[in-house]
């Protein structure tokens, strides 16, 4: 099914925490929710659920005003984080769950329901554990039944919160990549909530970025990556060093910066601060350089350097180790930054948190 948004809000006491929600989600789309804590994620899904309802705004779905539906006649599939499943049913019983409790017009015969539990243990690639008990299984299987369940009532759409949240890393990536295969085949309209950027990242068809109970720009994952709409999503996608710039006929300039491989930009003359990746910043032992090397880390393949410039400038750089054979602390070198965002206006001055320090590898004098 389609779903059409148009300005929700939601205030709960004092504090709006949706504030005019504007959202089109095509049927068939995956779309990620991506946000930090409290940015109204959750409010925002329970309210397509229909387990929440807003003050204003509208929520329409393959047509028909979902606002005046109950979460029942909704019909949508939803994961929790931590979905409990009947502990003292088995698998097969817990997906057939919600198939049993339809009403009698609408509820599957006793064989149609065991069918259809079949397909769906095949179709997520669980059939072995068919007849274990939930506390059986290992987390990453719970949430494979999880998905099973709310699928088993061919939802119109399916609601995901953070229903990876609880696994360790290598669980949620193999989950992410059956998820994407199941999407694939199954082809439900699903919007996933998460606050994980790679995993939003990965799994969207497009991802809907929120803060602070708005939305602040919603594309496809290269396109927020390579193109944030604002500072808020700079930040979000790991444009963490911020400098103070001056416009100049659509070129940055800065004392001490080499900033010749950014593209001009159509913006006023005046201040402007640029947005960097520390992995897009080169470089250069350079005896006359403006910057100096005040610490050194390694995070295994990179070298996470700290770095003093003109005026109380301090910014971090990453760079593969195997570009950099000598690096000191102390030594001067220059910067090129050779990808970035800019955004007028100056926020107050930001510096790069300190990197913890690996004092042993520091000893080495990379
Ligand atoms: N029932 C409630 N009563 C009062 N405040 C609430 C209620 N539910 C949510 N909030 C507040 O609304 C804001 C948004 O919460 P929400 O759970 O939607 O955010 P989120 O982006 O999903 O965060 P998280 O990633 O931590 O789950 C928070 O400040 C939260 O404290």
């Amino acid at each position: 099914m389609s779903l059409s948004i148009a300005n929700l809000t939601r205030r709960f006491d004092q504090t709006e925490v949706l504030r005019g929600i504007d959202l089109d989600i095509r049927q068939g789309e995956l779309v990620a929710l991506l946000g930090p804590s409290g940015s109204g994620k959750t409010t925002l899904l329970r309210i397509i659920a229909g387990l929440d309802w807003p003050d204003a705004g509208s929520l329409t779905v393959g047509g028909q005003d979902w606002l005046r539906k109950t979460a029942q006649e909704r019909r949508t599939g939803f994961v929790f984080q931590h979905y409990a499943l009947f502990p003292h049913m088995k698998v097969r019983d817990n997906i057939a769950f919600g198939l049993t409790v339809l009403p009698r017009r609408d509820r599957p015969s006793s064989p149609e329901i065991a069918e259809k539990v079949r397909e769906l243990l095949h179709f997520l690639q669980i059939d072995t554990l068919a007849d274990r008990y939930p506390t059986e299984l290992s987390g990453g299987q719970r949430q494979r039944v999880a998905l099973g369940r709310a699928l088993a009532i061919s939802p119109q759409l399916l609601l995901l919160d953070e229903p990876f949240g609880a696994l360790d890393a290598q669980v949620r990536r193999d989950l992410r990549r059956w998820l994407r295969g199941v999407h694939e085949a199954s082809q439900t309209t699903t919007i996933f909530v998460t606050h994980d950027q790679e995993e939003a990242f990965e799994l969207a068809d497009r991802v809907v970025v929120m803060g602070a109970g708005r939305i602040e720009q919603i594309g496809h994952p290269d396109e927020i990556y390579d193109h944030p709409a604002s500072d808020f999503v700079a930040r979000f996608v790991g444009l963490t060093v911020e400098l103070p710039v001056t416009m100049r006929q659509g070129r940055a300039e800065a004392p001490g910066l080499d900033l010749a491989a950014l593209p001009r930009r159509a913006m006023a003359d005046g201040p402007a601060t640029l947005f960097l990746r520390p992995s897009d910043i080169a470089v250069q032992p350079d005896p006359a350089g403006p910057f100096h090397v005040t610490d050194v880390a390694s995070t295994g393949a990179l070298l996470r350097i700290t770095l003093q410039g003109p005026g109380d400038c301090r910014l971090e750089a990453e760079v593969p180790r195997r570009t950099l054979d000598r690096l000191e602390l102390g030594q001067t070198v220059s910067l090129r930054p050779e990808a970035g965002r800019l955004f007028p206006g100056q926020q107050s001055p930001r510096t790069a948190a300190a990197p913890t320090p690996i004092s042993a590898f520091k000893e080495q004098r990379l």
